[in-house]
């Protein structure tokens, strides 16, 4: 092959470094290394992404493949390395489905639809195996066990239990003794090139400032795991909130085990730990991205709305919507469960979250799903190829390069609303941010408990199921579980991830984007809005004018109500005090005499 332009000077520089062993099996380095990135040359003089061709022909292990940020990062390797070997999924069967039924059902979602055109053959590419990770030995079957240890090149490790009210048994089990499992498997694989482990930016959130280092634990985890296994349940119970100490949950505090843990095993391995905030919908991929950043921001929705209104009947209004999306370039954020922020938004967009307790000062380090899966993947690459000494710490955040915080999130959250209304709200979203407790505890009983007691209340008398409080219950739970979060700020050193953006091509910078400083934050918390009522809502597009109209009707009803509660307490008032009443008699004589003067001037003006 000749190249048709000179190399560019990454490529050079890449050249003249020593090169992966995978890479240069059977061949002198410099060779076998020219030849690896001629064929990277494509013959328009455009460079094919080097991250993408690192995966061609290799043997992915993923854990927690059917998660949220799992799923993401599966379609992202599919689409741009459909040349990849295999992929092992280690998961459970769930809800009646078997894994081949499950696997199934997650391919044919919207998600994957792009897929399907690059790599139309995927579910060959698929291989579930079942595991339980709940179990001490993983559950994986011999044979399977054989395959995975004698084939495996990469491992992704996603799985956890991320409950933040999990018993500290069963999260010991999932984030630690499974790495620990998982970690013992890899050291027996030999073809295996880099194990990346997923962890939390929040690992370590007793801390204020946190640096890409593994902080110790001030109890070893494998003697938490040891004590695990003798230790009964009520005995774990009141030993927890010592162990985790000001730590606000088993979760975080798992987590931490869970790095020490890998961190005690990098010695054999070539191993990486990624560790994002708060995981949000997605940004740029796999849907395309809203042409519109800046000023035009928001212009979507209503272009949207415009084409949907317009579109002849024969449309569905959700081939309209997707139609629309393609061509107006529109993106939705892609999003499949509720938790973190995605929860919270839809109460509050349902109107039954109307108060939070946070410093809307606070940052709010969300980071979206499609940045963190392209950094896991990036990094996958860049610690096989360059084998760094150390185990190297990636933060992916946001809150150091494109800060936003909780009350301006809060902001464009509710205005997101105003554009696209959820359908059937209980009442108009209205929700606030508030710092005092007292404040946020009267607001919680006259805006939460009392309007779902007296709804309930309501339903029972028309002989419907009560289940308004039973929906606040549930929220209040979910806040307090929360709440820590939006009240404390943290700040994450982010040199190995800077880094790493300079070690890729320009085409590994495009296609495997993680640079958060391009997000235009209303743009995407708009997209997020959107996704949650396309993916989770499941809610027609085509009824949003109508929700606007209901929203107005709330609104109306809100006034009524307000306008009636006041005016039936001033009647009470004037009813048994003198002063009310003289207050009523000086506002009435006031506007009395105001009207006079104005009737006054205006027939001598004439
Ligand atoms: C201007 C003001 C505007 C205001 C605008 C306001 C909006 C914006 C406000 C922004 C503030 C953002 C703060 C984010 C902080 C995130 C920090 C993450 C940091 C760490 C990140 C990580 O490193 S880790 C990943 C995160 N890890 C979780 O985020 C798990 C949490 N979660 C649980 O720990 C369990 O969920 C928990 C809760 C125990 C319940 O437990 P539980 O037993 O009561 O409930 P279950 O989960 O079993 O679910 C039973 C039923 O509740 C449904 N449901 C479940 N969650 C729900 C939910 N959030 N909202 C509604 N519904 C929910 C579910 O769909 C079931 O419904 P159904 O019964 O119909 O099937
Ligand atoms: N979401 C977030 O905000 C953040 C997440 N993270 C980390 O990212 C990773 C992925 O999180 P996310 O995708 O959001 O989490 P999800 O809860 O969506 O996914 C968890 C995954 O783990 C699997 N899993 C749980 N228990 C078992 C088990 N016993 N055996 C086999 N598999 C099991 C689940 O399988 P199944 O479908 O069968 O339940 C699922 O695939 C986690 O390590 C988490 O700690 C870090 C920071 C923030």
């Amino acid at each position: 092959m000749r190249l048709t332009q000179p190399l560019p000077s990454f490529l050079a520089s890449s050249l003249a470094h020593e090169q992966p062993q995978c890479l240069l099996r059977g061949t002198s380095p410099v060779a076998s290394g020219m030849n690896f990135f001629l064929e990277l040359w494509k013959t328009k003089g455009r460079i094919m992404s080097m991250i993408a061709a690192y995966y061609k022909n290799k043997s992915i292990l993923i854990t927690g493949a059917t998660g949220f940020m799992g799923k993401v990062l599966m379609e992202k390797l599919l689409r741009t390395s459909p040349d990849l070997k295999v992929i092992y999924i280690l998961m459970r069967p769930k809800a009646g489905q078997t894994l081949p039924q499950r696997m199934l059902q997650i391919l044919s979602s919207k998600l994957f639809e792009k897929v399907k055109e690059v790599c139309p053959n995927m579910h060959e590419k698929i291989r579930p195996i079942y595991a339980d990770l709940g179990q001490s030995d993983l559950a994986i079957s011999k044979e399977d066990m054989q395959e995975l240890l004698s084939c495996t090149n990469i491992i992704f490790h996603c799985a956890a239990t991320v409950r933040f009210d999990e018993p500290l048994r069963h999260a010991v089990q999932l984030n630690v003794t499974a790495t620990q499992q998982l970690l013992l498997m890899a050291s027996q694989m030999p073809k295996l090139e880099v194990f990346v482990h997923i962890s939390t930016a929040f690992s370590n959130c007793n801390l204020k400032h946190i640096d890409e280092v593994i902080y110790p634990c001030q109890v070893e985890p494998k003697k938490i795991i040891d004590s695990m296994q003798w230790l009964d349940d009520a005995i774990v119970d009141e030993i927890t909130p010592k162990l985790i100490g000001d730590r606000p949950n088993t979760y975080t505090y798992t987590k931490a085990l869970g790095e020490v843990v890998v961190q005690q095993e990098s010695e054999n391995l070539n191993i990486a730990i990624i560790r994002p905030s708060i995981v949000g919908a997605t940004w740029q991929e796999p849907f395309p991205v809203s042409p519109a950043p800046g000023p035009q921001a928001g212009l979507h929705v209503d272009l949207l709305l415009a084409q949907t209104s317009s579109c002849p009947s024969s449309f569905s209004s959700h081939e309209m919507l997707d139609k629309g999306v393609l061509l107006a370039g529109v993106s939705l954020g892609w999003v499949d469960n509720l938790n973190g922020p995605s929860g919270l938004i839809i109460a509050a967009g349902k109107g039954l979250l109307r108060s939070v307790k946070a410093a809307p000062m606070a940052v709010a380090d969300l980071i979206p799903v499609d940045t963190v899966v392209n950094l896991t993947l990036a990094v996958g690459w860049y610690t096989a190829v360059h084998r760094p000494q150390s185990t190297l710490i990636y933060h992916c955040t946001s809150g150091n390069l494109n800060p936003c915080n909780w009350g301006k999130m809060g902001l464009q959250i509710m205005a997101s609303f105003e554009k696209i209304p959820y359908e059937k709200p209980f009442r108009r979203p209205n929700a606030d941010f508030t710092t005092n407790t007292f404040t946020n505890q009267y607001w919680k009983a006259v805006s939460h408990w009392a309007p779902a007691i007296m709804y309930d209340l309501y339903l029972q008398l028309t002989g419907r199921k009560p289940r308004f409080t039973k929906l606040m219950n549930r929220l209040s739970k979910t806040l307090s579980m929360l709440e820590y979060f939006v009240n404390h700020s943290w700040e994450w050193s982010t040199s190995n991830t800077d880094m790493l953006m300079l070690e890729l091509s320009p085409e590994d910078q495009r296609v495997f984007n993680f640079d958060i400083r391009q997000l235009n934050w209303l743009d995407y918390i708009e997209n997020y809005v959107l996704g949650i009522k396309k993916y989770l809502l499941k809610e027609d597009m085509s009824g949003i004018p109508k929700a606007r109209q209901q929203l107005k009707k709330l609104r109306n009803i809100h006034y009524f109500f307000n306008t009636a509660l006041f005016l039936i307490t001033w009647r009470l008032l004037i009813a048994r005090s003198q002063m009310a009443r003289n207050v009523w008699l000086f506002i009435v004589s006031f506007c009395y005499k105001f009207l006079s003067y104005f009737r006054a001037s205006s027939t001598l003006k004439a």
